[in-house]
């Protein structure tokens, strides 16, 4: 019923203006599948290996596509992900590149729930999904500025929460409120600010700036709806890390890594901080643990370009104690069975997983039902754009068609 007759790629456009891989899976009885890969700006030095489109568009035409059409069943994605990686035969998807890969696994399941004529989050989270599970919480980007925006913060995203909000719809709102709260603080204080890769406003303030007005703007919302909005950070350590100099870089303020393991455990105390990503470079599993350590049991410590999507690297983070959270994204590893097993590992083990969009986006709304099927306590994808609302929507449908 769901055998694979064809795959097309193409490339389309991004949310920043960049070309990226599009797959369309069509199935021998009709089911379509489409999607389309995203993209980091800040990523990670062991993410999966995103070729240039037209490259990994050839590639996979080569490689994969053949594997794929008239042999392997679009419902069985454990089928259609391993006949990606033995296409691609690398460890990192450097053959076909995991842009290609992500798209084709991506559509194929859309393909696989098409036939079954599932939405997708119950293809993917299985029959036996409870439906009275609670939502993921959406967090939303407000604030930013490191690799997303230029002359802004240097922490890279500071996340509205809605911890306490008492629907996915009403948290998604509630987000949304901030984001012009936000905008509405910034005018009072005639700070001028355009907006960064994924919609937050991205001022040329200075960090403690940032906290003051983002603390202003939830606590301002939080009073008007009436439940509570805490906030985090995705610090993107890795992108101010100066290696060689063995220093972390804000500006021409400097932090050894012991000073930036005590300024995170400072501000998750003074914030109260909900969720803090990437408080440290990706290669410091002591600095998270420490960190997890003196905090872990009042917050999320968050491991993204650590983990990287990868079971490999959760393992040791689990081992060590480091972090007591994982960011999945799909692109970083390649394969949503890859993703998925990365979220098993980490659920089982008693960490909390956090379903991401990256920083470029298309309207693709994979993820919302990622997040819904792999019951996620939060998901990671703005507060306002197109490409970042698209998910925000279907979420808030979910959610009606799913009670
Ligand atoms: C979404 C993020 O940014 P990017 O996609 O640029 O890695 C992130 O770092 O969590
Ligand atoms: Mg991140």
């Amino acid at each position: 019923m769901t055998r694979i007759e064809s795959v097309s790629l193409r490339r389309v456009l991004d949310s920043r203006g960049n070309p990226t891989v599009e797959a369309d899976v069509l199935t021998e009885s009709g089911g379509f599948g489409r999607a389309a890969a995203p993209s980091g700006a800040s990523t990670g030095e062991y993410e999966a290996i995103e070729l240039p489109p037209k490259e990994a568009i050839a590639k996979a035409r080569e490689h994969a596509v053949p594997r794929l059409v008239g042999s392997v069943h679009a419902g069985n994605q454990r089928d259609v992900d391993a006949a990606l990686h033995a296409a691609d035969g690398t460890e990192d998807f450097s053959e076909i590149g995991a842009n290609s890969a992500v798209a084709i696994s991506m559509a194929a399941s859309k393909a696989g729930a098409d036939v079954l004529g599932a939405p997708l989050f119950q293809h993917l989270g299985g029959t036996f999904r409870d439906a009275d599970r609670t939502f993921p919480v959406p967090l939303g980007n407000v604030v930013g500025g490191g690799e997303h925006a230029a002359d802004a913060t240097h922490i890279q995203e500071f996340l509205s929460a809605p911890v306490g909000a008492p629907s996915v719809a009403e948290a998604v709102f509630a987000n949304a409120e901030v984001h012009a709260a936000v905008a509405d603080i910034l005018a009072d204080r005639g700070i001028p600010a355009a907006k960064g890769d994924e919609g937050a406003w991205a001022p040329a303030v200075d960090d403690s700036e940032a906290f003051d007005i983002v603390e202003e703007a939830t606590e301002r919302v939080a009073e008007a709806v009436g439940f509570e909005i805490k906030f985090g950070l995705d610090v993107a350590a890795s992108e101010l890390y100066d290696a060689d100099a063995g220093v972390y870089r804000y500006g021409d303020d400097e932090r050894t890594p012991d000073e930036q393991v005590d300024y995170m455990a400072e501000l998750v105390d003074e914030y109260d901080l909900a969720y803090v990503e990437d408080p440290l470079d990706e290669d410091d599993y002591d600095g998270f643990a420490e960190l997890t350590e003196r905090v872990g049991d009042r917050t999320l410590i968050c491991g993204d370009d650590l983990f990287v999507t990868n079971v490999e690297r959760l393992s040791r983070g689990i081992d060590e104690g480091a972090a007591n959270s994982i960011l999945i994204k799909p692109n970083q590893i390649g394969t949503l069975s890859d993703a998925f097993d990365a979220v098993e590992l980490a659920q089982r083990n008693g960490l909390d997983a956090v379903v991401s969009h990256r920083s470029g986006e298309t309207e693709d709304t994979t993820i919302a039902h990622l997040a819904v099927a792999t019951d996620a306590s939060f998901i990671k994808t703005g507060t306002v754009g197109g490409e970042r609302t698209a998910k925000l929507n279907e979420l808030i449908r979910i959610a009606e068609e799913a009670v």
